[in-house]
C-alpha cells in the first residue's frame, strides 16, 4: 500500500521505515528541513539500535522516501498518518497546535481527483481528538473530497522500537468509518499481532490509560522502596515476589529514581487533566506523580547526607539519556539530577554511552559539568559515583576499577543496578533504592 507519514520524528520514522520494512511504499514528510536533509544524506538523525540500517535497506529498495512538502506526500499516501508532537501546556492540557495544523494542511493539498483516504492519528492525543481532525479536514478541504479518520496509538519504547513496531503485543485501531477500517485491516495484514478494532474514542484512550498504568506500577514500586528503606527489607526481593504472580508480572517493577522520557510525564499529566475535564477527578494518577517527583530528592538527600554539601565536591554522574539503549534527553531525570548538583556547587563529569550529543544540544545544562565518552575516566579523582541511566554497560561495570579510580569509594545507584556481592567485594560504600546500604569495611 502506499503510506505517508506526516512528522518523521522518534514515532513516524521508526514507524514509515518498518512499514517499508513490510513491504509498503512509504514517504516521510516532515518540516524541518535539516532533518529530512540528513535523511537524504543517508543518515538518521536519532540513535535507535537497528533503525540506521533498516532505513538504508529500505531507502535502496526504492519503499522509503523523505521529502519536506506535505502536498508531495498528501499525493503519494492511501493512508496519511500523522506523527507530530503533543506537548503539554502550562496546564498539563495537550497543546494540539500541531495536530491542528497538519489536519489543515492535508485538507488543502487534497483533492477529489485523490479519491478516498484515511487520515490516521498517531500521535497520543486526547479522546476526542479524532472528532476534532474529521470537522477540521472536512472545513478546509474543497468539496467532494472523500476521507475516514482512525486513530492508531503507537505503543512503541524507545530503545527497542523497530522490534516492537515489528512484534507489537497489540495493534489498535480505532474508527467509526468501514471504509477506513478495511485499508487499516490491509496495511497491518503483514504483521503477527492481535488487532483490536474499537470506536474512535476508546483507541484514544487505550493510550493514556496504558501509559497511565505502566507509571502506576512503577510508581507503587518505588513507593514499596521507600517502606523497604524503612524497614530494612530488599525491594529487589519483594517485587521478585510481587511479579511472580502471573497476574501481576515482574515488568515495570524496577525500583529506581522514577520514570522520565518524552512520554511519560506528559501523558500522566495529561490524562489527569482530561479527567479533570470530563468532570471525573483521576486523583490516583496524581499520587503517582507525586511519587515519581519525590523520589529524585529523596535521593539527593540520601547523597547530601554522605557528602554532607555538594560544593567543591566532583561528581561522577554515568547516565544522561533518560533509559537505556537511547539518546533521547528529553525529561530524563539523570538531567534533572545534574542540575541540581551543579545549582548547589557540585562539578560534574557526566557520561553515557550515547546521550552526550544530545545532552550538549538539548538540555540547557549550566554549572560546572564536562562530558566523556569513558566512563572509568569520569571516576577520576571524584567524591562519588552516580548511576542515573540503567545501561547495561553500568551494570556491567569493573568494580575494582570503580573503587581504585575513586577518590572516596562512594556509590549511589539510583537504578539498582549493581549487584551487592560484586560491591561488597569492590570495597565499595554502597547507596541504592530500596536496599539495605552497604558499607566498604
Ligand atoms: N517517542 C515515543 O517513544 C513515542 C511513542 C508513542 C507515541 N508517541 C507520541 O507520538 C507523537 C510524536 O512523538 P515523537 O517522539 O515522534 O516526536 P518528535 O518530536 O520526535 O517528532 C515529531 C516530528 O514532527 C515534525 N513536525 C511538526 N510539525 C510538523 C508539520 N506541520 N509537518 C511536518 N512535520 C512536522 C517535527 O519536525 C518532528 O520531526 C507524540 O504525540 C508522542 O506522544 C511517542
Ligand atoms: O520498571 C521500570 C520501567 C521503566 N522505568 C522508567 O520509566 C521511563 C519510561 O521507560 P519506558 O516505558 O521503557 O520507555 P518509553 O520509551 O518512554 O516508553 C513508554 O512511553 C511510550 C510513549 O507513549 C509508549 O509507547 C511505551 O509503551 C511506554 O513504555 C524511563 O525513565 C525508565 O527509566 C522505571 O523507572 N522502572
Amino acid at each position: 500500500m502506499n503510506i505517508t507519514i506526516i512528522g518523521t520524528g522518534y514515532v513516524g520514522l521508526t514507524s514509515g521505515t518498518c512499514f517499508a520494512e513490510v513491504g509498503h511504499n512509504v514517504t516521510c514528510v516532515d518540516n524541518n528541513p535539516e532533518k529530512i536533509e540528513t535523511l537524504l544524506k543517508g543518515e538518521i538523525p536519532i540513535y535507535e539500535p537497528g533503525l540506521a540500517d533498516l532505513v538504508k535497506q529500505n531507502v535502496a529498495a526504492g519503499r522509503l522516501k523523505f521529502t519536506t512538502s506535505t502536498e508531495e506526500g498528501v499525493k503519494n499516501g492511501d493512508i496519511i498518518f500523522i506523527a507530530v508532537p503533543t506537548p503539554p501546556q502550562a496546564d498539563g492540557s495537550v497543546d494540539l497546535s500541531f495536530i491542528e495544523k497538519v489536519a489543515r494542511e492535508i485538507a488543502q493539498c487534497l483533492t477529489p481527483e485523490h479519491g478516498y483516504r484515511v487520515i490516521v492519528d498517531k500521535s497520543t492525543v486526547p479522546v476526542k481528538t479524532g472528532d476534532k481532525v474529521e470537522q477540521t479536514v472536512r472545513r478546509y478541504a474543497p468539496e467532494g473530497v472523500q476521507f475516514g479518520v482512525v486513530s492508531n496509538p503507537e505503543f512503541l519504547r524507545e530503545g527497542c522500537a523497530v522490534d516492537d513496531l515489528l512484534n507489537p503485543d497489540r495493534i489498535v485501531i480505532g474508527s467509526n468509518d468501514e471504509k477506513a477500517l478495511t485499508y487499516m485491516h490491509k496495511l497491518y495484514e503483514p504483521f503477527v499481532a492481535p488487532v483490536l478494532v474499537t470506536d474512535i474514542n476508546s483507541a484514544e484512550l487505550i493510550k493514556h490509560a496504558a501509559n497511565s498504568f505502566l507509571a502506576l506500577k512503577i510508581s507503587y514500586i518505588n513507593a514499596v522502596a521507600n517502606i523497604c528503606e524503612a524497614a530494612g527489607a530488599d525491594v529487589e526481593k519483594v517485587a521478585e515476589g510481587i511479579g511472580m504472580d502471573k497476574r501481576i508480572g515482574r515488568q515495570f517493577l524496577n525500583a529506581g529514581l522514577g520514570y522520565g522520557g518524552s512520554c511519560f510525564p506528559k501523558d500522566i499529566k495529561a490524562f489527569i487533566n482530561i479527567s479533570e475535564t470530563l468532570g471525573q477527578p483521576f486523583g490516583l494518577l496524581k499520587e503517582v506523580e507525586r511519587i515519581n517527583f519525590d523520589q529524585a530528592d529523596r535521593f539527593l538527600n540520601k547523597i547530601r547526607e554522605k557528602l554532607w554539601v555538594f560544593r567543591e565536591k566532583k561528581i561522577a554522574l554515568w547516565g544522561l539519556a533518560f533509559k537505556q539503549n537511547t539518546d533521547d534527553v528529553r525529561e530524563s531525570v539523570a538531567v534533572t539530577l545534574a542540575q541540581k548538583m551543579l545549582d548547589e556547587g557540585a562539578s560534574v563529569i557526566a557520561t553515557d554511552p550515547q546521550g552526550i550529543p544530545t545532552a550538549k544540544k538539548f538540555s540547557n545544562l549550566t554549572g560546572d559539568i564536562t562530558f566523556t565518552e569513558d566512563m572509568y575516566a569520569a571516576l577520576d579523582g571524584a567524591d562519588a559515583l552516580i548511576i542515573a541511566t540503567e545501561w547495561p554497560q553500568f551494570a556491567a561495570a569493573d568494580l575494582c576499577e570503580v573503587a581504585k579510580r575513586l577518590r572516596t569509594p562512594l556509590v549511589f545507584d539510583g537504578r539498582n543496578l549493581l549487584d551487592p556481592e560484586d560491591v561488597k567485594a569492590a570495597k565499595l560504600e554502597y547507596y541504592s533504592i530500596g536496599r539495605p546500604a552497604i558499607d566498604s569495611n
